[in-house]
């Protein structure tokens, strides 16, 4: 039997397999199964953690999306190992590891969690995107929605500002935006729109799983483009998502912090026939 966690951040789900002191294998149909809402324990992201790499980390992250293809970026889903790692350590600083680098995870309040992101990658080859284009504005019309910011936060997002981000049809335009010839590596999407001074409504298609209920680097994304396109004042703002609210901070030095709340929601275990050698 293979024991697992489930946490979320925000309503955005993960299982979290722990694979420190056994290394864990995984083929892409086996996530596909354990992520499955109804075969499997569910989740839009699927997380292993492992042996850091790096002694200045606590632990390395690998995260996989439901679809089974290994992702470099998720923010959620660093908040709540963050919150593993400092329950388990007693540390109220922790690091955690992924394929991008290290991210450093502070005890925010009531329980919530702040990670730095890392810097905001805003290049056309960062993105990436298969031309040379103006990130600010991308060529990338689908339906109502055009002209997006590009934003990589270790994985690629492209931003939308419209009027009203609830009345975007979604599940219509997100896929064909996320499969867009444009994006090589394919793409988040969000759809933003501006609700008072400093807050931000945003809804996201997230590649390779479909509609979250949030999503921490799309959040990240949301603040640096609309500081970029001067929709907010200053670089700070809470973005208001389906499942709560996020507040993003972009600093001067270009990294970003993003706060909120790390969740778990039960233990539980995959039968053998979902895991063979569990
Ligand atoms: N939910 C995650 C984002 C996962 C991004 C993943 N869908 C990708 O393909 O990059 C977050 O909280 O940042």
């Amino acid at each position: 039997m293979l024991p697992f966690i489930k946490m979320h951040g925000l309503g955005n789900d993960f299982v979290v397999l722990d694979a420190r002191e056994t290394p864990i294998e995984l083929s892409v149909t086996q996530v596909q199964a354990m992520a499955d809402r109804r075969t499997g324990a569910g989740c839009d992201q699927f997380i292993v953690m492992e042996p850091a790499k790096d002694k200045k980390a606590d632990v390395f992250m690998r995260i996989r999306n439901a679809d089974g293809n290994e992702v470099e970026a998720c923010g959620n889903a660093t908040r709540c190992i963050a919150r593993i790692m400092m329950d388990e350590t007693g540390k109220s600083d922790v690091v955690v590891e992924t394929v991008v680098g290290l991210l450093h995870a502070t005890q925010a309040h009531e329980g919530s969690v702040t990670v730095n992101m890392g810097p905001a990658r805003l290049g056309w080859e960062e993105i990436p995107t298969a031309a040379q284009c103006d990130t600010l504005n991308m060529p990338v019309t689908v339906g109502p929605l055009e002209s997006p910011v590009g934003v990589n936060v270790g994985n690629p997002h492209a931003v939308y500002f419209v009027e009203d981000a609830e009345s975007i049809d979604l599940v219509a335009a997100g896929p064909h935006v996320e499969t867009h010839p444009f994006f090589p590596d394919r793409i988040n999407v969000e759809v933003v729109s501006k609700t008072k001074e400093g807050a931000l409504r945003m809804r996201v298609w997230e590649r390779g799983v479909g509609i979250t209920q949030a999503c921490g680097t799309g959040a990240c994304a949301t603040v640096v483009a609309a500081v970029r396109r001067g929709v907010i004042e200053g670089r700070c703002a809470d973005v208001v998502l389906d499942g709560g609210t996020l507040n993003i901070e972009w600093l001067e030095n270009g990294e970003i912090l993003m706060t909120g709340p790390a969740s778990r929601a039960f233990s539980g275990t995959f039968h053998s026939s979902v895991y063979p050698g569990a």
